[in-house]
């Protein structure tokens, strides 16, 4: 493939990365690693472990190029799609709104589960390897150059994973401390975790922050900043209002609030802010008559499929 240089973009420690344009056009990134960074591993075994994690918040890597690098000559790099964004370091110079934080955490989080789920690590995780596209898109950059852990002992694979886990954390925590709610929602989020939680529970934890954002529930905002209330919202389906005024009932002060959102054949779809526990809420679902939708589609908000788990009883 042809790549025409264009300027460079950006130095790291280990790599320089050029803009260019490939043969057909597109705007790429070359990345050209440096002599200590190709002591890590080899060029190609970090590139193949990018190409295998494609992912809407992690870089796509086209594939590994010669190409002649200015002062250099011919060099093997890296051929990416260019991301045209702002690292994350410099978009945390200025305060994010409720629903930038929450996206940006959120899509952090997702890029980060889907390398984990390749068998990979990042090891490398910080504002500077996180760009945010123009559009709010989030994507991650910078995967450590391990292909696969599987060649690595348990104990190994262990500490890599704890690592991102705890980078995850801190960069998290940054992003809870440039919401609106500030340090309140950084200690609300670290609350949440504990030195064993999972990738899951710390998304968990950091979304509850930021949940009742997404119902644009002022009201609800103020009662979380002044109380600290631990709030969840659930979403489920109720074949009828009469089952929702029952749980109502059932649940009494329990709810913060409850809102039938839209009617659509055959059910209807609810929102439901409880400081209940998932089990507690669908514990409460079992005493209603004729609860057995609710109970089989109640989900937290951001899990939410509509869909029926017909083995709950
Ligand atoms: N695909 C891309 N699109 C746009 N810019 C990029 C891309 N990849 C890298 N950059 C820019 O180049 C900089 C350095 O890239 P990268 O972080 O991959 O290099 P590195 O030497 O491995 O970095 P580090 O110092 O974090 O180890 C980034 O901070 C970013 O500004």
């Amino acid at each position: 493939m042809n790549i025409d240089l264009l300027n460079p973009i950006g130095d790291g420690r280990f790599a320089d990365v050029w803009l260019g344009t490939d043969e057909i056009g597109r705007r790429v990134a070359v990345k050209v690693l440096r002599e200590e960074g190709k002591g890590v591993s080899t060029i190609l075994d970090h590139a193949r472990a990018l190409v295998r994690s494609k992912h809407k918040n992690v870089v796509d890597v086209y594939s590994i190029e010669s190409v002649c690098i200015p002062n250099l000559g011919d060099e093997k790099c890296i051929v990416m799609e260019h991301i045209d964004g702002v690292t994350l370091e410099k978009r945390l110079k200025d305060n994010l709104t409720n629903q930038e934080a929450y996206r940006i955490g959120h899509e952090i989080s997702e890029g980060v589960k889907h390398i984990h789920a390749q068998g990979l690590v990042h090891m490398d995780l910080h504002a500077e390897n996180v760009l945010v596209e123009a559009d709010g898109n989030i994507k991650l950059i910078d995967i450590m150059y391990l292909s696969s852990l599987k060649d690595v002992p348990e104990m190994t694979q262990e500490t890599r994973f704890n690592h991102d886990k705890k980078q995850l954390i801190d960069l998290l925590s940054q992003i809870c401390s440039k919401s609106p709610f500030g340090n309140d929602a950084k200690i609300e989020f670290n609350s949440g975790i504990s030195d064993k939680s999972d990738l899951e529970d710390i998304t968990q934890s950091f979304e509850n922050v930021f949940t009742l954002v997404r119902l644009n529930l002022e009201y609800m905002i103020d009662l979380f900043k002044v109380n600290g209330v631990n709030a969840k919202h659930y979403k489920f389906r109720s074949e009828c209002a009469h089952d929702v005024n029952e749980l109502r009932r059932i649940m009494g002060s329990e709810i913060l609030s409850i809102q039938i959102q839209q009617q659509y054949f055959p059910d209807n779809s609810v929102d439901l802010i409880t400081t209940s526990e998932l089990e507690d809420v669908r514990n409460f679902m079992r005493q209603v008559v004729d609860g057995h939708v609710m109970l089989q589609t109640v989900q937290y908000y951001y899990d939410y499929t509509g869909e029926r788990d017909y083995d709950l009883h």
